[in-house]
């Protein structure tokens, strides 16, 4: 207000207004500058406050590092504090151990010094013993020495003990004659009472009527208002006894075999009478497995051909082999049950040794029971089998399994040699063996005491003929037509030519006529000859078949005439006069098919 009184004066003065404006204008300039200088001065400051921040906040993270460091510090410090402990103990650990270990190394010369006195006095007491049992050692030997000789002496002695029981075997064969006939009478079954009830099964006045009794082990006999017969046999089965039991007689034939015997094994019977179950078994359309125990039911076939299989096994190896043909006389006509085609033709030939064979018939070789059992099973799938009144699967062929088991057996020669000798009057020659060759007597001698080379010993040939004939029947009976008719002719004659063939060889007639059928003739090397034939006679109890249960019995009956005795001593040599089938003489190599 001051200020404004001097202006408004001044404004009065005009001269006095310059300056006055003049030093307005010079305060304005000097507010200027020092506004500037205070702005300068200001932009100063916010710089150094800027500066000073940045200073503080890195002030702050050098003292939060220097922290971080710090605690840092401290833990390693912590660290080194706790193992600094543990060092400690572990090193306390140490030294008390190292105290004990000290202890124990003082010890050890000691406890060593006890050691070796120990071991002194073991090692005294063994060489002691060992210096007992060396001169126990010396007797020992020679203990052992005599004892090897005794046991050389024993084995020397078991061997012809052996021999000797073999030879015993055959002649007590022999001595049974050639031809073994048995009896197996079978159970009544439900067949056998046609259209009967059950209830009434085996009662009296019934076709089921039980008319063949069991007498005892030799003996069956037909008992009906008309008949009472006892037939004889060298061994008759009851309805109870098991495959077991018959095949306990067939197997000591199987030895003959071995030593160079043809076999035959043939069931005999009216159709239903238990042929094929005696040959073959009841279980015989399932698939056989023979890796199994032998099934209570298997028959003749799978039993022997078991047994042949153990025999062989017992010989040295290498030595045997088995072939083995399924083959079906059919119509009086041969068929090959292995073959393709088993409708071909097929013929029996007289080979240039002699011995009988079908060349054109399949014979394979076989090494198991299984492979042979197979072969069976596949023959058995192409048999004829037809449904008649009787039963179901009636066989309309004879079945024939052939075993053909060549062998090289040296020791069969010295054992023949010394039966010989033995028993000149029986004299188990050496027909009925095939040979490969003509052999002298003399080399014959020398082969059996191992003076012929292996490669240069015979080989024999033997066969064991299985066979399941087809039923004998009475046509009426089985109730037959047309086709089965016709078969039932042919199985009819062919075994009438086998009752021929057995009363021509039991009456020694010089024609045997083996030709009459193809089943004889296949047959004739296992009928003939010192060949071995068993046949089993199966029966039907029941008064529905008497007729041919009287059949059966009386053919068996015949079978047994031909006793042939013991046999004529033969010449040892292979070479000799033999009676062709036919009746002619001729002089060929022995082969088990000469015809009496
Ligand atoms: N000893 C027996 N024990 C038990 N069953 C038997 C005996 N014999 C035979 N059979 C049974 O009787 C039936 C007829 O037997 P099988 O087939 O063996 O007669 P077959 O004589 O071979 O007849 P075919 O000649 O018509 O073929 C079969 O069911 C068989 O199992």
């Amino acid at each position: 207000m001051h200020h404004d009184k001097h202006f408004l004066k001044d404004l009065n003065n005009h001269t006095s207004l310059q300056c006055i404006a003049k030093k307005i204008l010079l305060r304005f300039q000097r507010k200027d500058e020092r506004i500037a200088s205070l702005e300068t001065e200001n932009a100063m400051l916010y710089l150094k406050l800027a500066n000073l921040r940045g200073e503080v906040s890195s002030a702050k993270e050098e003292a939060s590092a220097s922290n971080a460091v710090l605690e840092t510090g401290d833990r390693f410090k912590m660290n080194v504090k706790q193992r600094a402990g543990q060092l400690c103990l572990e090193a306390q650990n140490l030294k008390s151990e190292l105290s004990k270990i000290r202890a124990l190394a003082l010890d050890m010369p000691h406890q060593i010094g006890q050691f070796l006195q120990r071991a002194k006095t073991v090692v005294q007491h063994h060489s002691a013993e060992f210096q007992s049992h060396s001169s126990n050692i010396t007797a020992l030997a020679d203990q052992v020495c005599q004892l090897q000789n005794t046991l050389s002496d024993i084995t020397d002695q078991h061997a012809r003990e052996k021999r000797r029981r073999q030879e015993l075997h055959n002649l007590l064969m022999e001595l049974r004659g050639n031809i073994r006939v048995h009896g197996r009478l079978r159970p009544l079954m439900e067949f056998d009472g046609e259209n009967e009830d059950v209830s009434t099964l085996g009662r009296p006045g019934t076709k089921s009527e039980v008319v063949v009794h069991y007498v005892d082990d030799e003996n069956v006999c037909v008992r009906t208002s008309k008949h009472n017969k006892v037939f004889e046999y060298e061994r008759v089965y009851s309805p109870s006894e098991k495959q077991e039991s018959v095949f306990d007689e067939v197997q000591p034939m199987l030895t003959s075999l071995l030593d160079g015997y043809n076999i035959c094994i043939m069931a005999y019977g009216q159709t239903g009478s238990g042929k094929t179950h005696t040959m073959l078994g009841s279980h015989r359309n399932d698939d056989y497995n023979p890796s199994q125990d032998p099934h209570p039911d298997e028959g003749v076939i799978p039993r022997a051909t078991r047994e042949l299989f153990r025999l062989i096994e017992e010989k040295a190896p290498g030595t045997h082999s088995i072939e083995v043909s399924v083959v079906e006389v059919y119509n009086n006509d041969i068929r090959d049950l292995l073959s393709s085609d088993p409708n071909a033709k097929h013929d029996v030939i007289t080979g240039g040794d002699g011995q009988l064979s079908i060349p054109t018939v399949i014979s394979k070789p076989v090494d198991t029971v299984y492979a042979v059992m197979c072969l069976v099973q596949r023959g058995l799938r192409t048999r004829r089998e037809t449904a008649t009144l009787v039963h179901e699967h009636s066989s309309r062929s004879h079945l024939i399994v052939t075993l053909t088991v060549t062998s090289k057996a040296p020791s069969f020669f010295a054992k023949s040699a010394s039966v010989d000798s033995n028993l000149s009057e029986v004299g188990l020659g050496k027909k009925g063996r095939s040979l490969s060759q003509t052999w002298t007597n003399d080399q014959l001698q020398g082969i059996g005491q191992g003076q012929v080379p292996a490669n240069q010993q015979p080989v024999i040939r033997t066969k064991l003929q299985l066979v399941d004939l087809a039923g004998s029947e009475c046509v009426g009976m089985s109730g037959v037509k047309g086709v089965a008719l016709r078969e039932a002719s042919f199985i009819n004659k062919s075994l009438s030519a086998l009752a021929d063939v057995l009363g021509a060889l039991a009456e020694h007639r010089t024609h045997v006529p083996y030709r009459n059928s193809r089943l004889t003739h296949f047959l004739q090397d296992s009928i003939g000859g010192d060949a071995k034939l068993l046949v089993l006679l199966c029966v039907s109890p029941a008064q529905r078949y008497i007729t041919e249960s009287l059949q059966c019995l009386g053919f068996g009956q015949r079978a047994r005439q031909v006793q042939r005795g013991p046999t004529k001593r033969r010449l040892p040599s292979s070479v000799e006069k033999v009676t062709a089938a036919d009746g002619q003489s001729s002089s060929r190599m022995r082969s088990g098919s000469s015809s009496r």
